[in-house]
């Protein structure tokens, strides 16, 4: 059985705490790293010096976000830095499969990104190239969003092809995701939550990570 995995993002961390807030969030198995450029989205986060940091000193495996333009140039650079998975856009990147192999060849997974408005079905034919397809259940670009249900479909239909092919890849949904939206997503094939506001928002953001845990556990269909 396909375990479910949880993500915080730490978009919705106290940026002058940022250890504290890592250490908060240790039975999470990714921490979910939003790098924006206020180009791809309108927003700027983080770039490599402080995800170098996160590297360093958190508990868990990093799962770089990258919402920026030239993915092609910069993926590398962050997979360098000791990121678990490296995750770019559809919208963003000029050669996919070239990108994904050369992470690979790093050791970082690779994860493709599609947002509200892009079709799922254009990867199918490059799926075997991927650990990780990522919905967006938001338009990317910030934290606390309302959660966009009408992207469940889409899972569904990739959650479908993958099961039809024998793959393994990973589902993973970003935007929105709380206990209470939880089930949903995985109910339709999501496998890997990313929650930012419904965790760092909560009193106990290691409780609210269990909830989402429990929540999507109950629901998963494998
Ligand atoms: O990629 C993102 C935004 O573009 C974030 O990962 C996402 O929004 C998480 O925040 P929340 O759970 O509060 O929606
Ligand atoms: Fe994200």
């Amino acid at each position: 059985m396909t375990a479910i995995q949880i993500a915080p993002s730490i978009l919705s961390a106290d940026f002058c705490n940022l250890e504290r807030d890592l250490n908060r969030i240790a039975n999470a198995d990714l921490v979910h790293v939003d790098v924006m450029d206020h180009h791809f989205v309108p927003n700027l986060t983080m770039g490599e010096p402080i995800v170098k940091r996160i590297c360093e000193v958190s508990p868990i495996p990093a799962d770089v976000h990258l919402m920026i333009e030239d993915p092609d140039r910069w993926a590398p650079e962050f997979a360098k830095l000791g990121a678990k998975s490296v995750t770019f856009h559809m919208g963003a990147t000029h050669a996919p499969v070239r990108l994904a192999r050369q992470l690979h060849d790093m050791g970082c997974e690779a994860c493709f990104a599609v947002r509200p408005a892009e079709p799922v079905e254009p990867i199918f034919d490059i799926l075997e190239e991927f650990d990780t397809i990522l919905i967006m259940t938001v338009e990317p670009g910030f934290g606390g969003q309302k959660f966009l249900s009408n992207q469940m479909d889409k899972v569904r239909r990739l959650r479908d092809e993958i099961t039809r092919r024998g793959l393994k890849t990973n589902i993973q949904v970003d935007g929105g995701v709380s206990p209470k939206t939880a089930a949903t997503v995985a109910e339709a094939g999501a496998n890997i939550l990313v929650a930012g506001s419904a965790v760092y928002g909560a009193e106990d953001p290691a409780q609210a990570i269990e909830q989402i845990r429990e929540a999507a556990q109950a629901a998963y269909r494998d």
